[in-house]
């Protein structure tokens, strides 16, 4: 194609919302109007299946559940009255609540208002929120966030150390929706133990946000904590950003949730057009399939050049990754699904990874983001050159980058938002949200459940059973043990590579069990229990 076509292509495909003065781009995918010609049905099909989702069905077999993360979002359009005020009535509690911790009318008990807010979650029940954090706190926020998000010892300490001092001050957000997740549920044990150790009550700092019923909220009414949130049962994770997940800790910050909610909206209503060329979510998901053969052959390396939106590409892992991840479709068929997601941000990628974009292995299409406003209005921006500014440069580099990655054969889509401000993040969630469902649609496969992730909190469950047994028989023993010897003891000679990571993990944290001699020899090592 020469440059007259590709310029007629972009224009041909361009997509414009005014409302959101928001462009999406998808020329530079190497589509052909056969290719498009033949995924119409399957789009009006996706388009049917949005529509049913959207008014209750059961999209969620697996789990019997309805997906209504559309609903948070418009309300009035919730399948009953009850749905609609309940989903009202959380909007409400939240932006009461922050106006008492705002000003102190619920006080911290350090004295005074709150000035931080310790957020513990993990997967959608912290993606979200540090995004949005990330991409919308003002400069000095009414609450200075942090996340616990890992149970990773060293993390939480990292965290806890920052806000030394200050943990009467600090309001704790546990956020799970199933309120039985190991990983929060560490970081609340860890997090009332600092307080216990600080002399400080824990219950009239914390807050819940989880599903109505779950333990999560149990103990905290039990505790007397400061406040329950509830996250629906028609909301998964991934998509709970615009539920008290995301909303609470965004209000808290002084982040304008509504414009968020209303940014979302309406691109609800944008992509619930059921037409390909006028509805920028089936744009995206058409080139999704056609980039990825439908098979998610090429990852999707997510570009925004703009330091604010740096977790973007993080959440849409989740997003993704865990929506489109499946092993069978709706009919029982074996498919091993997914695309794979990762980015960073531009320029910055462009001295890490982009090398390898433009001239190595060609398995991936990127999107670029872009943000038209450069920095906060009445800012100015000194020229870096003659006639040139530092915004002019990144909007360079993306066009240069994108150019160079065409002209070696490399696809990308281009998004473009006027700014990062609430509204524009909200049409971000709700756009790749709405991408994610018609993709999963296409390709016939259930988007909202994640039987994947059992397997492995089983058997990390497993795990510490197995430590719990052999840590009981080495006390138990006079003397000491090869490894051979400790599997036939707890009757599990077959998990022996697994009683040596535990072994090795036990030992080097100075616990209950000691190893004697050469770790790099297993077979070899003496274990035996370490004196008390
Ligand atoms: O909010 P919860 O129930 O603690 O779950 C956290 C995360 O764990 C998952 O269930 C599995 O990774 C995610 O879908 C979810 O976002």
């Amino acid at each position: 194609m020469d440059s007259a076509q590709i310029w007629q292509r972009y224009c041909d495909w361009l997509y414009y919302h005014p409302g959101l003065e928001f462009f999406l781009d998808i020329s530079r995918i190497r589509f052909t109007p056969e290719q498009v010609g033949s995924l119409q049905s399957r789009f009006a099909e996706a388009f049917a299946a949005m529509q049913a989702l959207e008014a209750g069905a059961i999209a969620n077999p697996d789990e019997h559940r309805q997906v209504g993360h559309y609903w948070l979002r418009a309300p009035e359009l919730a399948p009953t009255p009850e749905l609609t005020q309940a989903i009202q009535g959380c909007i409400e509690q939240i932006e009461a609540f922050a106006e008492k911790i705002h000003h102190g009318m619920i006080p911290a008990s350090g004295g005074g208002r709150f000035t931080e807010l310790l957020c513990v979650g993990i997967g959608g029940s912290a993606l979200g929120p540090q995004f949005v954090a990330e991409a919308l706190a003002p400069q000095h926020p009414p609450l200075n966030i942090h996340f616990i998000d890992n149970t990773d010892p060293d993390g939480i300490d990292r965290v806890l150390a920052r806000l030394a001092g200050k943990l009467g001050q600090t309001l704790v957000i546990i956020t799970s929706k199933s309120g039985g997740t190991p990983e929060p549920r560490n970081g609340l044990v860890e997090v009332e133990q600092a307080y216990q150790k600080a002399g400080i009550p824990f219950a009239v700092h914390a807050v819940a946000i989880t599903s109505p019923g779950s333990k999560l909220e149990v103990q905290a009414r039990q505790a007397g904590w400061l406040e329950v949130f509830p996250i629906f049962d028609w909301v998964g994770g991934r998509t709970s950003e615009t539920s008290a997940v995301g909303l609470l800790p965004a209000a808290l910050q002084g982040i304008d949730i509504r414009a968020l909610l209303a940014g979302a909206a309406t691109m609800d209503e944008a992509t619930r057009v059921p037409e390909v060329k006028r509805n920028p979510a089936a744009l995206l998901a058409l080139a999704w399939y056609i980039a990825g053969q439908g098979q998610g052959r090429k990852d999707m390396v997510v570009l925004p050049y703009k330091d604010r939106l740096l977790l973007f590409s993080r959440y849409l892992q989740q997003l993704v990754m865990e929506s489109l991840g499946k092993s069978h479709d709706l009919k029982g068929n074996r498919v091993e699904q997914g695309i794979a997601v990762y980015g960073n941000k531009g320029s910055t990628d462009q001295h890490a990874y982009v090398q390898q974009l433009r001239d190595g292995i060609n398995n991936f299409f990127v999107t670029f983001i872009e943000v038209l406003q450069d920095r906060e209005p009445g800012i100015p921006s000194p020229f870096v050159e003659p006639q040139v500014t530092s915004g002019d440069y990144l909007s360079g580099l993306l066009q240069g980058t994108r150019q160079a990655l065409y002209e070696n054969g490399r696809d990308s889509i281009t998004v473009t938002i006027p700014r990062v401000d609430a509204r524009s993040v909200g049409a971000l969630i709700a756009l790749y949200e709405r991408a994610v469902g018609l993709y999963a649609a296409l390709i016939n496969i259930n988007a909202y459940h994640q039987p994947g992730v059992e397997a492995g909190k089983k058997a990390a469950s497993a795990v510490l059973e197995l430590q719990r047994q052999v840590i009981e028989v080495v006390r138990s023993h006079a003397g000491s043990l090869t490894l051979g010897q400790l599997a036939e003891k707890v009757g599990s000679p077959e998990r022996i590579e697994t009683l040596y990571f535990i072994l090795r993990h036990l030992h080097a944290n100075g616990r209950e069990i000691q190893l004697i001699g050469d770790p790099g020899c297993p077979l070899d090592l003496k274990i035996q229990a370490r004196p008390t």
